[in-house]
């Protein structure tokens, strides 16, 4: 998808120091290592409860597409360190010229609900592939899934009522704009008015017009006439350009004609002002005038808090433009999601050799193995499941019957499944041996997924003010292995550090 936006190699579009780390396992002799990253993040944005993952299909895209062309190879060349001579020699450019990905690449399906410290992707494959990775696949998962987030509330509390996503011309750039429509399609809107996002992505495409049409036009009630004959099967009226509700009324006379013409007015938008007043009164002019069918469509700097507000102070908007605040995450502009190495085979022996980063912090400190998710559910009376609880684990080392899963910020809290219990393994293969063994569903699809699987979330889960954390844990294998890690490191390097 980002291939159809740019006509270049996106195969250095990663931070330097990959590609410095990539020299340094080349040159050292350890480039085709087998290691294994995890691809995760430790809090859900918007101080929320639940995250919505997005961003595989331009992950796949990124990595069915990576190849370093001759002009990255001629760019990196030019490269100097801070002695002026070349970073890299000829030997590796070779290599990088010819290299073709063998990882395997595990993912969470876009439109899954995820939670702390689940792996979203994992990569497993030689240590110096798996590094360059690292930037592009953060850089691709970490802003659709916030925004598809953001959506994912913004549908919550606009329940059934009609989303429209108005963002791009405050977005963050060409990509911010384009992926955010995608993303926020997926999470819940229900169209976007960016007009290339539509064609690329097949987002229904949706939109009224603006001040400028009405500005235009000596009168407000010529500009709506004149609009609603030439477009007479896309009629929405803005009307707060003077006075809005004088604006409703020239709306309605606009709308007579249409009616008589044998049309209808589809909507009129309230883009300023007490949006809960405005919008009351605008209904009860409106049916008052017959056009009960009539939307009202209302714009300006919405977000989530102000949509629930409205709602509760009993606004009659049925349709909602959300833009800047959608697309840009307004209130929390970056998902942290990071990249970590959980593994790395043991030339000699064969043998995993499990790897940690140790934190001052114990949610900064990162979990290691070759990581899959299994969520566990119950079906309720109508046959919707409600998601229980997920747990990590490793799976070369996952146990066998009974397990038990153990939260990781208190080992004390348990909870056990038996091997018949209801559940599902979230992360499914993407890459085998570097070749795509896994079709990214329309868009459409992706979409309702995210419905289902907010259907079977607790609704404590989904509230926005101290959410319920939905449980999350380690199988007590991995859970073991980690605390293990932990013991022999802290002593390793207070011995070392003594
Ligand atoms: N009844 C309401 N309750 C809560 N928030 C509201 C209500 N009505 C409008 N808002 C929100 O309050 C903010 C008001 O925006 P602003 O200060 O720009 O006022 P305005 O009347 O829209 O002026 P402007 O013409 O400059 O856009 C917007 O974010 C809007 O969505
Ligand atoms: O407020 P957002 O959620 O970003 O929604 C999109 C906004 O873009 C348009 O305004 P415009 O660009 O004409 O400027 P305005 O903010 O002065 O209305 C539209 O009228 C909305 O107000
Ligand atoms: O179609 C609209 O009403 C629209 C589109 C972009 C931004 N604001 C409004």
């Amino acid at each position: 998808m980002i291939n159809k936006l740019y006509d270049t190699s996106l195969s250095l579009l990663t931070d330097l120091y990959q590609v410095t780390m990539a020299y340094g396992y080349w040159k050292s002799g350890t480039a085709e290592k087998e290691a294994v990253f995890n691809l995760y993040f430790r809090k859900h944005p918007f101080g929320g409860g639940f995250t919505v993952a997005c961003g595989l299909a331009s992950v796949i895209g990124y990595l069915e597409e990576f190849s370093l062309s001759k002009k990255d190879i001629r760019y990196l060349r030019t490269l100097t360190g801070n002695d002026g001579q070349p970073l890299f020699d000829e030997g590796f450019l070779e290599y990088l010229a010819n290299l073709e990905l063998t990882c395997e690449v595990e993912a969470m399906p876009e439109g899954t609900v995820v939670f702390p410290n689940e792996p979203l992707v994992r990569v497993r494959g030689p240590i110096l592939q798996c590094q360059l990775l690292e930037t592009p696949l953060l850089n691709l998962i970490n802003f659709q899934t916030l925004i598809a987030t953001k959506a994912a509330r913004l549908r919550l509390v606009a329940e059934t009522d009609t989303i429209l996503e108005f963002g791009l011309r405050r977005a963050q750039g060409v990509d911010g704009g384009m992926t955010a429509s995608r993303a926020a399609y997926i999470g819940g809107c229900d169209a976007t008015s960016n007009v290339l996002a539509g064609k690329l992505y097949d987002i229904p495409v949706r939109g009224t017009h603006a001040h400028s049409w009405v500005m235009s036009f000596d009168n407000e009630l010529q500009a709506f006439e004149t609009y609603a004959g030439v477009l007479p099967n896309n009629v929405t009226l803005l009307v707060d350009t003077y006075d809005t509700l004088q604006g409703v009324r020239h709306a309605i006379e606009a709308g007579r004609q249409l009616v008589a013409r044998g049309h209808k007015l589809a909507g009129i938008r309230l883009d300023s002002g007490d949006l809960a007043y405005l919008s009351i009164e605008a209904r009860k002019l409106l049916d008052e005038a017959g056009f009960q069918d009539t939307a009202i469509v209302a714009s300006n700097d919405l977000d989530e808090t102000i949509i629930n507000s409205l709602k509760q102070q009993g606004a009659k908007i049925n349709v909602w433009g959300v833009g800047t605040k959608l697309v840009t995450a307004y209130d929390q502009p970056a998902l942290g999601g990071v990249y970590k190495l959980a593994a790395l085979r043991n030339e000699t022996t064969g043998q995993w050799e499990y790897k940690i980063k140790l934190s001052e912090q114990a949610i900064k400190t990162s979990t290691p193995g070759i990581q899959q998710v299994r969520r566990f559910y119950e079906l309720t009376a109508d046959g919707t499941p409600n998601f229980l609880a997920d747990m990590i684990f490793d799976e070369e080392r996952a146990a066998e019957g009974t397990v038990t899963m153990i939260d990781p910020l208190d080992f004390t809290k348990r909870r056990r499944f038996e091997p018949t219990h209801l559940s599902e393994d979230l992360l499914v293969p993407v890459f085998r041996a570097g070749k795509r063994v896994y079709e990214s569903p329309d868009i459409h699809t992706i979409r309702a997924r995210v419905q289902t699987q907010m259907k079977s979330l607790h609704s404590g889960v989904k509230r926005f003010v101290n959410p319920h954390t939905y449980p999350v844990g380690l199988e007590k294998n991995l859970h073991d292995l980690k605390t293990n890690l932990i013991l022999s490191l802290r002593e390793k390097e207070g011995v070392v550090g003594r």
